[in-house]
């Protein structure tokens, strides 16, 4: 694997190296031993799929509070996406700012989004698949988001809007939830 840092600190653009033979090639996706010597989480609480049937569906901008809050490792195992992470830690040099990786089925191209990171993706083909795995276990009650088109995140979505779930075209602007997100996103006080 080629595993190189974003310009957010501790997420990751993970790369395969394909070894090819006459039926095709091999690549190894992840690796618990690799991971830990750069610092990345490597346990896997759950791993999910989820299949879009049309280009321009729109899922996010997702996020668990702690002590739930998770890592993903998301790849796009048919189709293409962009995909997008935004650094919610309030202690961070580059809170509220993102980033966008595009990840389809030619690049294999993986996303590691670490802790206290809001997630989304835009589906940029039909019929298009994605696969992740997630640090933690699913916590609806701690479970929120941001909106996809909030202004304070200046997030460039390359299609027009094909699909979104109601949930997602209903969560608060950053303005109105800016202080009580900083507050719950806070790392716990460990002298405390
Ligand atoms: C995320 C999740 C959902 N569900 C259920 C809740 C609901 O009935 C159905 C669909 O859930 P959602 O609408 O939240 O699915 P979705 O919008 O695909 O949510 C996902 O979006 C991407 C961007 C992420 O980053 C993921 O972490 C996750 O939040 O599946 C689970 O049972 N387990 C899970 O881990």
């Amino acid at each position: 694997m080629i595993i190189s840092e974003t310009k957010l600190k501790g997420a990751y653009i993970i790369d395969i190296e394909r070894r090819e033979d006459p039926r095709g090639f091999f690549a190894r996706t992840f690796c618990q031993r690799e991971f830990r010597a750069l610092g990345l989480n490597p346990s896997i609480a759950q791993a999910n799929i989820a299949s879009n049937v049309r280009r321009g569906t729109l899922r996010g901008m997702h996020f668990q509070f702690p002590p739930a809050s998770e890592t993903k490792l998301v790849r796009c195992t048919r189709g293409a996406i962009l995909d997008i992470i935004v650094d919610l830690r309030p202690e961070s040099s580059t809170f509220l700012q993102h980033v966008a990786v595009e990840l389809n089925e030619i690049n294999q191209r993986a996303l590691y989004v670490p802790e206290r990171f809001a997630h989304g993706y835009q589906t940029l083909a039909d019929d298009t698949d994605t696969s992740y795995q997630v640090g933690e276990f699913y916590t609806p009650e701690a479970e929120s988001g941001l909106m996809y088109n909030d202004p304070r995140l200046g997030l460039t979505w390359p299609l027009p809007i094909s699909v979104i779930s109601e949930k997602d075209q209903n969560f608060r602007l950053l303005s109105e939830v800016e202080a009580e997100l900083k507050g719950r996103m806070e790392l716990a006080d460990i002298d405390g």
